[in-house]
C-alpha cells in the first residue's frame, strides 16, 4: 500500500436503509436549528421571530464514520422538516467547495429541491425518491424541502472538498424557493 500522509480507515460495511434512511454503523450526527441559518432568509425579521419562538431544528446530519479528509469519501443522510419561513421553504445553509469538487445526492423521502449557483446562472433540480442529483465542482449547492413530509437524501462527497459558507453569504443562490398554492415557485432576489 502506497504512503499517505493520513493513513485511510480500513475497509467496512455500511447498513443502507433506504426506508427509514439511515446508515449504520452512525458517525458524527450535526443538527442545525433555525438560528443556524443566520443572513439566508430573505425575511429576516420573520427569520428572527421564528428564532424567538422556540428555534426549531431545520435539518440533521447523519455522517457514517468516515473522516471528512482528502482521499476519504464520506457519506451522510440529510433530514430536510417540512416548513416555511415566510414563504419561503425551509432548505439546508448552502456551501460551494473551497477546491471545486464534485459530489452527489440520492433523495431518498419527501419531496426537495436541489438548488445550484455557479455565480452566474441557477440551476434546479427536482428530488423525489431514486433521484441523483450531482452537483459539479464549482457549483455552490443547497437543498430545499417543497413538500409536507420530511425530505431526505443521501449524499456522497469528496472528504477534502470542505465546506464555504461564506460564498453563500456573500453570492446568494441566485435564486429562492416559495410556497404556492399548487406547490412552490423559484423567484429570483
Ligand atoms: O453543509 P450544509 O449546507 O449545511 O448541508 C448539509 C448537507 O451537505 C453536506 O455538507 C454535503 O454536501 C452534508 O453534510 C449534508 O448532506
Ligand atoms: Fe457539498
Amino acid at each position: 500500500m502506497p504512503e499517505f500522509a493520513t493513513p485511510p480507515i480500513s475497509p467496512f460495511a455500511i447498513q443502507f436503509d433506504a426506508e427509514a434512511a439511515t446508515l449504520t454503523p452512525e458517525g458524527p450526527t450535526l443538527t442545525r436549528r433555525m438560528s443556524a441559518l443566520d443572513g439566508l432568509f430573505k425575511d429576516h425579521d420573520a427569520w428572527q421571530q421564528a428564532v424567538a419562538d422556540g428555534d426549531p431544528v431545520v435539518y440533521s446530519v447523519q455522517s457514517t464514520p468516515v473522516p471528512e479528509v482528502d482521499r476519504e469519501l464520506p457519506q451522510s443522510i440529510t433530514s430536510i422538516e417540512a416548513g416555511t419561513t415566510a414563504g419561503e421553504f425551509w432548505m439546508t445553509k448552502g456551501h460551494q467547495h473551497p477546491n471545486h469538487q464534485g459530489e452527489i445526492y440520492l433523495a431518498l423521502h419527501g419531496t426537495g429541491g436541489l438548488l445550484m449557483f455557479d455565480g452566474t446562472e441557477t440551476q434546479w433540480i427536482d428530488m423525489v425518491p431514486g433521484t441523483i442529483g450531482y452537483i459539479p465542482p464549482g457549483w455552490a449547492h443547497r437543498s430545499v424541502n417543497v413538500g409536507a413530509d420530511p425530505y431526505k437524501f443521501l449524499a456522497v462527497y469528496p472528504g477534502g472538498a470542505g465546506h464555504d459558507y461564506g460564498w453563500v453569504l456573500e453570492h446568494g443562490m441566485g435564486k429562492r424557493a416559495y410556497a404556492v398554492t399548487d406547490g412552490f415557485e423559484l423567484r429570483e432576489f
